[in-house]
């Protein structure tokens, strides 16, 4: 995978700018836009409540949703009191969407009242008729009954799960309006959740121009599928009466349901090996002679839980490679024999690992390991190191475009470049972003929560010659007061916490420190910006005095096609 700077910023794309000229202008709005202040639906993960270790793919329970009143901030009809609304479940709406917002929905508000109403998979300019599905506090849920216009960037989706997979949830938005939107809502939140003046001059310098990924399919070296006793269906499906449900699944869960599974054949965010792997995975899996049987998470029976399928580069050569790693209920080694046999083959084969997991729950990490074929990790390069990785352990999923987001962190943490700096890497992971600049300063010491992540981060040092760098395991959302007596005085911070952000004891240590330079990575923006608004502005409740300066937001697309946004901020000691 040859490494390609994109050109920074969707101002500088001229491709998809001229695409788009070439489009229809899109249909008048007819939603009026609410007077007064409205809400707006934030969900922000719960830092002190987490339990999730995995970066970027926790539950959808493990968030809080708040509801953040704010400021309506283009209202041009100041006077104009919008009506009072009630929408009743059930009841059908004409709404027009405006934009995406938390999880890719689309925000729409009903006609002169303001109300927001969300819709998943409806795009900005789409005129459709929604029906009402839930009812939050302030805003409403509804399910797309009917398009009655299209939306005004729509491409034709290339993935024929597009419409339905809960991975991929704009492949039909133009590119350019993906990261157009994802742009809009980091600034809606720094502005609303994190309480930057979008009126002052100078915020404008903060807030930078999205990076936009330059390869839009093939991306992900990580992807996940499920295993599933029945197959789920779409609604026009399943008034097809020739298909079948009662058929064993394998694939993506349907959106928002951890029970149901789409199976798919091929996805178009992993690389082609990795579809091959599925693909042979998929053509033998249900053979009955092999006895597997998909694991059954409301009886609790079955073997098959997940399939984990990496992809990585040799070192050297940079050879593609492949890992492949079952997640069973039990260990039963004989069961997959004839899996691992006919995998084992593909030339770019490296690792087939088990793990085992007993629990009831959904999460892929077992409680052991064992390695079936070759060896236990697979290796990526980012930014000329070599990383190995081993099945549970954190990694960019899309190195291509990490090598960017690095880039990014390194002109943040502005070093001096004379070897006299001290830097703390907060969720390490396996080390990546401290031993990428390892070489550029005094000392790196990594912190993560991971065991096997920090066996890697070790491994990864030594491979690649690095002796300054330390990397102790614990966990940051523990943290006492006695947290940093092991280690000396950090004068730049990198912090890449998952999505529920850095909890409230880890920001207060952050406040004491007052390390010249926070470089915040951030997978959230919703909870990036309630930090930023600590680390920067305080909170009385909280006992917090705030001590930085937020001196830049650079969004990131890392993840085409899906809602997740990733950013670089740079927080400066005032
Ligand atoms: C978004 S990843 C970043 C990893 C790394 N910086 C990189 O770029 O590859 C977040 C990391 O935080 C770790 N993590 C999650 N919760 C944690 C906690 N409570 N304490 C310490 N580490 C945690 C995860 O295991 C994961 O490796």
């Amino acid at each position: 995978m040859a490494s390609i700077m994109p050109t920074f910023g969707l101002r500088r794309l001229p491709l998809l700018n001229k695409f788009r000229s070439t489009l229809p202008p899109p249909p008048p709005l007819r939603l009026h836009r609410s007077s007064s202040s409205i809400a707006l639906p934030v969900a922000i993960s719960s830092a002190a409540s987490s339990s999730t270790y995995e970066g970027s793919e926790e539950p959808e329970s493990n968030t809080n949703t708040l509801s953040t009143a704010i400021e309506e901030p283009r209202n041009k009809n100041k006077n104009k009191k919008p009506k009072p609304f009630f929408p009743k479940r059930g009841e059908t709406l004409e709404l027009v969407c405006e934009t995406l917002a938390f999880k890719g929905k689309g925000l729409c508000k009903v006609e002169d009242t303001g109300y927001v109403v969300m819709c998943d998979r409806a795009l900005p300019g789409e005129r459709f008729v929604g029906r009402v599905t839930r009812k939050k506090n302030n805003y409403s849920e509804v399910t797309k009954v009917k398009t009655l216009s299209p939306h005004r960037d729509m491409v034709e989706a290339p993935c024929e799960y597009a419409s339905h997979c809960g991975g991929c949830r704009t492949q039909n938005l133009l590119y350019e309006a993906q990261v157009r939107a994802k742009e809009e809502q980091v600034r809606d939140l720094v502005v609303h959740v994190g309480k930057f003046p979008y009126k002052d001059a100078e915020f404008e310098n903060v807030m930078k121009p999205i990076v936009p990924c330059d390869m839009q399919f093939h991306y992900r070296n990580k992807m996940e599928f499920s295993f599933g006793p029945k197959r789920w269906l779409p609604k026009e499906q399943l008034a097809n009466k020739s298909e079948d449900t009662n058929v064993f699944s394998l694939g993506l869960h349907a959106p928002g349901f951890f029970d149901k599974v789409l199976n798919v054949d091929k996805c178009f965010l992993q690389s082609e090996p990795a579809n091959k792997v599925l693909a042979a995975v998929q053509d033998c899996w249900r053979n009955p002679e092999l006895g597997l049987s998909p694991y059954d998470c409301h009886s609790h029976t079955g073997f098959m839980k997940h399939l984990t399928i990496r992809s990585g580069r040799d070192a050297e050569t940079r050879d593609p490679q492949l890992m492949v790693n079952f997640v069973t209920s039990s260990y039963k080694p004989e069961l997959l024999k004839p899996l691992v046999d006919k995998l084992a083959v593909f030339p770019e084969m490296v690792s087939i690992m088990n793990n085992i997991n007993t629990s009831v729950g959904n999460t892929s990490v077992g409680e052991e390991e064992y390695t079936l074929y070759g060896k236990a990790t697979i290796t990526e390069i980012l930014r000329g190191l070599a990383f190995e990785i081993s099945a549970n352990s954190f990694f960019q999923t899309n190195a291509h475009q990490a090598e960017i987001l690095y880039k990014l962190v390194e002109d943040c943490a502005g070093l001096k470049g004379d070897g006299s700096e001290i830097i703390l890497d907060l969720f390490c992971g396996t080390g990546t972003i401290g031993l990428t600049l390892a070489k550029k300063v005094k000392h790196v010491y990594g912190y993560e929560v991971v065991p096997e992540a920090i066996s890697d981060a070790r491994r990864n040092a030594k491979l690649n010659g690095i002796h300054n760098a330390t990397f102790i395991q614990g966990d940051l959302n523990k943290i006492s007061e006695s947290f940093g007596n092991d280690f000396q005085r950090p004068d730049i911070v990198i912090s890449d916490p998952n999505r529920p952000g850095m909890h409230t004891n880890l920001i207060k240590y952050l406040l004491k420190l007052k390390a010249s330079r926070i470089v915040y990575v951030s997978c959230n923006p919703a909870t990036c910006a309630r930090d930023l608004d600590l680390l920067c502005h305080g909170s009385v409740e909280q006992k917090l005095q705030g001590c930085y300066r937020l001196t830049s937001i650079q969004p990131v697309d890392m993840f085409p096609h899906t809602p997740h946004i990733e950013c670089v901020c740079l927080l400066e000691l005032c």
